[in-house]
Formats: structure tokens, sequence, C-alpha cells
């Protein structure tokens, strides 16, 4: 089937990332696979094609505004994306920039099978599904502080997330939260968790998706020192009772 291209090449250039025509391929079998397998599990609630451009792909390599993810400066590092789902941002992440090392991880096992299968499909190397709650895995000694960047989307406020998150984040490395519509309130909220995880937020990045009217902000905490081993508390606690 032939796809229109052109919102995909008009979001891409705004975004100044240049995709070669097999990289573009591979986002549309992304696409294909996504919508057909959505119909015999859960994945994603956005199905047609331009919405699933705008609201994953672009929105998902909208990172690129931050500016210490320096498109041009990606080679070796690496990422975990933490409930990733039907792989948010971390697929359209390596599919973009290959040089990455990314994991993915997610609570829901079918969704890890998916993305297996994604990975196998497109070819994609240096790049690991994996089946655990953040809670756990980020005790894990092969984890915790490893990451230059985690990355989340849709998954936690901000303060649960941080506590998720922060601390797979070597020192001097990034948590970069994906966020949509006003984020001020909860920003107030995280402050103190964010502090007592070793974070610091160094910005917020604020652009409406593409020319549309949907908020998008980029919170961005630098890791400033370890986290306490106490943290991530055990699984459930940061969402049941978010760290104030
Ligand atoms: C709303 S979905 C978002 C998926 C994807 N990031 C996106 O933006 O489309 C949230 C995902 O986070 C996963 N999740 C929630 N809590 C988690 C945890 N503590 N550890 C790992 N995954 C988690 C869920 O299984 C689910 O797939």
């Amino acid at each position: 089937m032939e796809y229109d291209l052109t919102l995909f090449e008009k979001g891409l250039e705004e975004l100044g990332i240049t995709l070669s025509q097999d990289q573009k391929k591979q986002f549309i079998t992304y696409y294909e696979y996504l919508v057909e397998k959505n119909k015999v599990m859960n994945l994603t609630a956005i199905t047609e094609y331009e919405e699933v451009i705008l609201k994953h792909f672009l929105d998902s390599l909208s990172i690129v505004k931050v500016s210490n993810f320096d498109q041009n400066k990606l080679a070796g590092k690496s990422v975990i994306d933490i409930g990733t789902g039907a792989g948010f941002p971390g697929i359209p992440l390596k599919i973009a920039f290959p040089e990455l090392k990314i994991t993915l991880l997610d609570s829901l096992n079918k969704r890890v099978n998916f993305l297996n299968e994604v990975i196998e499909m497109l070819g994609l190397k240096n790049v690991t599904a994996v089946h655990g709650r953040a809670e756990d895995y980020a005790k894990q000694k092969e984890h915790r502080e490893k990451y230059d960047f985690c990355v989340s989307r849709a998954v936690a406020n901000l303060s649960t997330l941080s506590e998720y998150c922060i601390p797979f984040v070597k020192e001097g490395g990034s948590f970069i939260s994906y966020k949509s519509g006003k984020i001020d309130e909860e920003l107030t909220q995280a402050e103190n968790a964010v502090k007592i995880l070793g974070g610091k937020v160094q910005d917020v990045v604020k652009f409406p998706l593409m020319d549309t009217d949907m908020d998008r902000s980029f919170v961005v905490i630098k890791k400033v020192k370890p986290t306490a081993k106490r943290y991530p508390r055990k699984a459930g606690l940061p969402s049941k009772e978010p760290l104030a």
C-alpha cells in the first residue's frame, strides 16, 4: 500500500531530522504491524495513519528539541524507555537514531512480545525489550545508574515517574519526561521527589505538537548525585504514595 509521507516529512524537517528511504520504510512497517496486532491485543487507541504519524512518531522524535539530546552526539549513548507500551518513544528513537543503545521496559509481557517481533521484523540491533516493573529493574546492578538517558511517556505523574526513572540514570545523565497538557502544578508537586532521588530540574521545554493546539513539554532532570539505595521503594508504592 502507498502511504502519503507529506505530514511525516514536514514534521521531520521541522525537527531537523533526516531519514533514509529505508528508515521511512521501517516506520511504515512498524505502523502496519502495530495496526494489525492491535486488532487482537490492546496496544494503542490511536490507529488512523496520520494520527499515528503525528501523535506517536513525530511526538516521540520531538525529543530532539531538548538541547542535551543532541542528535549529532548520540553515538554509543544508552537509553532506557520506562513503560514503553507498544514502543513509544523507544522504537521511533531507535529507527531514527540507530547508533543509540536502547532498552525498552514494560510490565505487560504481551507488549514486550510484540516489541520483540517488531525488533526482529525491522532488523534493529542494540535494542532489547524486557518484561518487568521499573521498581524491580532499577534495583538490579546491571541497570542501576547505567544509562545516559531515561525517557518515559504517559506512564505516571512526575513524582512517581521520578522514582521509577532517576535510579536508572548515571551521574551527569538525564531523565527526560514526555508530558502533555499543563505541567506547572505537577512540576511543583514533584520538586522535592526529584531532589530526594538525586536529580535537579535542568530545563522545561514547552511547545505545541506541530501546528496543532496540543501542548507538549519535556521536563529535563539532570542526575546530580547517586540515588539512595532505598529508592525506588517496593513495587506499587511509588504510584500509591508518591514522594512529596
Ligand atoms: C499508557 S501506557 C504508555 C505507553 C507508551 N509509553 C506510550 O506513550 O504510548 C503505560 C505503560 O506503562 C507500563 N507501566 C506502568 N507502570 C509500570 C511500571 N511500574 N514498570 C514498568 N512498566 C509500567 C504499562 O504496562 C503500560 O504499557
